[in-house]
């Protein structure tokens, strides 16, 4: 057999390793890793090429449909997924937000009952934030999370059961450039998903929940398929049963809406349901479709979650999870508190109110907040309108959703000079943050992060690239679109501290909104700017 440090040839980081950060990248943490990459890396990047291939049968004219040749998956009533896990039986309310270790106690100390702890959209992926966010999630699942800011103590509260942590990795698009394998950069969702499970697996079933997991951005079963070989593997190796493991889906792709049936069966032993990841889901349809001008969509603020596409989707959600027993998540309202205006806070929080019913009336058995002043809100809502744990006897059978349904575009609203200015601010204030290690910002009063900020870049490139007029009869060109975006960097740069990278952000934003260069992600365009990849110590000489 394999010894660990036979495994751990050809294994470097190049990460800079503190003390604290040895707890997390121990020999046999590192052989894990290097076992899940030797096994799956291979699949994800077949996968990952699969998505080229499918944008260019999109970019041919060629729609989504269902699939064919997974017929009898859809149409088999007979099959379910896992029965809730220890924990997750009722998640009316959950919080999201990085794994700093403020965030995190602030969170757990919520009036939630689970916590999302994000090294995806509202992380920037520095190395740091990355590993810092291990210890803090190694220390909170151990109870062990207690520190000191300032005068300020951040203590775990200890009159209540605490929220349940479920952990959201990073999507199969993202490396991690600091560890790499045989020459190769790991995955960052094998990275954040094999320390957290390796470390915490046990622990976490001692403390009376489990490894749960949100997964992100898939575009297809094959890809839920592929989390559920790693799921398999993962815990045949640390000698857990399997379907310990549970993995709520994000549908936040369009092409995901279109497999939701085979999304649950490929994870069916280890699923919790799906989430409705709405703000990546206007990004992907964006995206997916940017070369049809039948699916230019008018300003951001227009296109809310009850236009038929967003409509169709909820719907087709709540019902698939329902047929199958497991859970349909709501997703994230981006109104904050506004501490400012009293005035405007109420209307910000009416908002979000008027979601979370929407949420709760549709069928969904729990929905997201951002900050922890909204879970009062939101628990209010499901309290009052979901008195049992959660719906899943709500089957929705009078819920009928075809392909039409999913595609159907008819958007009301406008493209404004707002609207573009707005998209320009957003994308610009989160590029700039996110260059500086921070993956979720307030703008305007909007929680902003890699999602939202997304929709704002893709939208602006679609107008650009469909040479769309706004409301004031203005045609929005590469130069009327260059114009803008340097009126609104030299204004947020004259009011940013000395130092800011609005320069920077600029530079890389100007060729995402001519209609010309695409990144398939702003995360992974920026990525180089936030990696410092320098000598790479072999990972048996930490
Ligand atoms: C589309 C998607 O993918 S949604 C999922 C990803 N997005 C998220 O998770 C959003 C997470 N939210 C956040 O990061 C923050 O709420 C922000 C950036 C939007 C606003 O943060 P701030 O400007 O710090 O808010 P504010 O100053 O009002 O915070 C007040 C306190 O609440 C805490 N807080 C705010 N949001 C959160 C949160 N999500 N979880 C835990 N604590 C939080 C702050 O740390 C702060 O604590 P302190 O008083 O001990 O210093
Ligand atoms: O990840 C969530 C979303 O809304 O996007």
């Amino acid at each position: 057999m394999a010894t660990t440090d036979s495994i751990l040839q050809g294994v470097a980081i190049s990460g800079t390793v503190q003390p604290e950060h040895k707890k997390i990248l121990t020999p046999q943490a590192l052989a894990f890793l290097a076992l899940l990459h030797r096994s799956f890396n291979g699949t994800r990047k077949a996968l990952l090429e699969r998505r080229v291939a499918r944008q260019a049968e999109i970019d041919r004219g060629n729609l989504p449909d269902f699939l064919p040749e997974t017929k009898h998956i859809r149409e088999n009533p007979t099959w379910k997924g896992a029965p809730p896990a220890p924990g997750l039986v009722d998640r009316r309310v959950e919080i999201t937000g990085p794994t700093d270790r403020k965030m995190v106690v602030n969170a757990l100390n919520s009036d939630v009952w689970t916590y999302m702890a994000d090294f995806e959209d509202s992380s920037a992926p520095t190395w740091d934030n990355m590993i810092n966010g291990q210890v803090n999630l190694y220390d909170a699942v151990r109870r062990q999370v207690d520190f000191k800011q300032g005068p300020k103590e951040y203590k775990l509260r200890t009159d209540r059961v605490l929220p349940t942590l479920i952990v959201r990795p990073r999507g199969w698009h993202l490396d991690e450039k600091h560890v790499t394998v045989d020459g190769e950069p790991i995955s960052g969702s094998l990275f954040d998903f094999g320390l957290y499970f390796f470390h915490n697996a046990h622990e976490s079933i001692k403390q009376g929940f489990g490894p749960y997991f949100y997964l992100p951005k898939m575009e297809s079963h094959l890809e839920a398929r592929l989390w559920n070989d790693v799921f398999n593997l993962a815990q045949d190796s640390v000698g857990i049963p399997r379907g310990t493991i549970r993995g709520t889906v994000l549908i936040e792709t369009i092409l995901a809406a279109f497999e939701m049936d085979e999304i649950i069966y490929e994870l069916r032993d280890h699923s919790s349901g799906l989430n409705c990841g709405r703000w990546d889901y206007i990004f992907s349809t964006i995206k997916k479709f940017r070369q049809n001008s039948a699916f230019v969509l008018p300003d951001r603020s227009a296109v809310t979650m009850t236009v038929p596409f967003m409509d169709a989707y909820v719907k087709l959600l709540i019902q698939t999870c329902h047929k199958r027993g497991v859970h349909a998540m709501g997703g994230m309202a981006a109104q904050i508190p506004i501490k400012d205006d009293k005035e405007a806070n109420e209307k910000a929080m009416e908002g979000v109110r008027a979601d979370k019913l929407r949420e709760v009336r549709a069928g969904h058995d729990g929905t997201w907040v951002a900050h922890p002043a909204l879970a009062s809100i939101a628990s209010e809502i499901f309290n009052k309108h979901m008195p049992t744990p959660n719906q899943l006897f709500r089957r929705r059978e009078d819920v009928k959703i075809g392909r039409n349904d999913l595609l159907n575009m008819n958007v009301p609203g406008k493209i404004t000079e707002d609207g573009i200015r707005k998209n320009l601010n957003i994308g610009l204030g989160y590029m700039e943050a996110w260059i500086r290690g921070i993956g979720c910002v307030p703008i305007n009063y909007l929680m902003e992060d890699a999602a939202t900020a997304e929709v704002s870049r893709s939208q602006l490139w679609q107008w650009v690239r469909h040479g769309v007029t706004t409301a004031e009869g203005k045609k929005v060109d590469k130069a009327y679109a260059l114009k803008l975006l340097k009126e609104q960097t030299d204004q947020l740069a004259a009011n940013a501290p000395k130092g800011n990278k609005f320069a920077l952000a600029s530079q890389y934003f100007a060729g995402q909104i001519t209609g010309e260069d695409y990144a398939d992600f702003l995360t992974t365009l920026l990525y180089d700017e936030i990696t410092a990849v320098g000598n790479a110590a072999p990972a048996s000489k930490l």
